[in-house]
């Protein structure tokens, strides 16, 4: 295994240890480590089947792990009671693939919903107005607060599904497969906006992805997970230069 030199300082915002899972025979994590940094953007590559949903599931809390440990801002969440989870989850925000827009609603109603779920966050006070064209403001898209989700792009409706995800004001971002689906073009927006929203509000963000694109501007580190551990981790750079053929299959495109 080739071990991280580059963990900084910087506080840990989530953290894995030794994390198994497995369904019957099929070992999918055995011993898997992760820490996410605050204002870190932390890509992790695995190739398909390799554990990466399985991963994400249980630092969410939708899949139970075997063992190891998750913590998430320094709570274990195994130990926490329902109330703290989940306003600790209201700290997170998710950006997954199949995070779709209800069809039926106007993109302003998409971004209302979320925030009638966490009152608890914002108060009973709280602008909604406001807080929805703000979000929209940082995806460049507050032009089409009326529009319907048929009425939108693919890539007009990642940016809302990002608004709608950012409404929140979460701590960390988990971003799942961000620019699967998307031409060249659109993918490399979206990433800018990935790039502009971590410069503006410091958030940290555990970003999934095939994309090797996307990988090398948005890392600031990466992990490969193989053989269901925490092969390797280093920067774009330093993974991307190792001669271990299980690496190299990764940079290969
Ligand atoms: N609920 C489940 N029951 C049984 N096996 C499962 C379950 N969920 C996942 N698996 C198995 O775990 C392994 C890892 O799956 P996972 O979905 O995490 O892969 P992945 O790395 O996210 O792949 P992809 O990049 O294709 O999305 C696969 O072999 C899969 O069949």
């Amino acid at each position: 295994m080739i071990e991280d030199n580059n963990i900084s300082a910087l506080n840990i915002v989530l953290e894995i240890k030794d994390l198994n899972k497995s369904f019957g025979d099929n070992h999918v994590l055995n011993g898997f480590n992760m820490k996410l940094h605050q204002g870190e953007n932390l890509v992790i590559m695995g190739k398909s089947g390799s554990g990466k949903s399985v991963m994400i599931k249980c630092l969410v809390g939708l899949m139970e792990a075997d063992s190891g440990l998750i913590s998430v801002m320094h709570n274990d969440i195994t130990t926490l009671t329902q109330e703290a989870l989940d306003i600790l989850r209201a700290d997170i925000g998710f950006l997954f693939q199949g995070s779709a827009l209800y069809d039926s609603m106007t993109v302003r109603e998409n971004l209302e919903f979320p925030l009638r779920r966490h009152t608890n966050k914002f108060g009973n006070d709280m602008n909604t107005e406001k807080l929805v064209i703000e979000a929209l403001e940082n995806v460049g898209l507050a032009h089409a607060i009326d529009l319907m989700p048929s009425e939108l792009s693919g890539g007009m409706k990642r940016r809302v599904a990002l608004a709608r995800t950012l409404i929140l004001q979460p701590k960390i971002i988990l971003y799942d497969e961000p620019t699967s689906g998307l031409d060249p073009i659109t993918a490399k927006e979206i990433i800018i906006l990935m790039q502009d929203i971590q410069k503006k509000y410091g958030t940290s963000s555990l970003i999934i992805t095939h994309d090797v694109d996307c990988a090398r501007v948005i890392s600031d580190r990466m992990i490969l997970l193989i053989d269901g551990i925490d092969y390797a981790t280093g920067t774009f750079t330093e993974l991307s230069t190792l001669q271990d053929p299980k690496i190299k299959a990764f940079f290969k495109q």
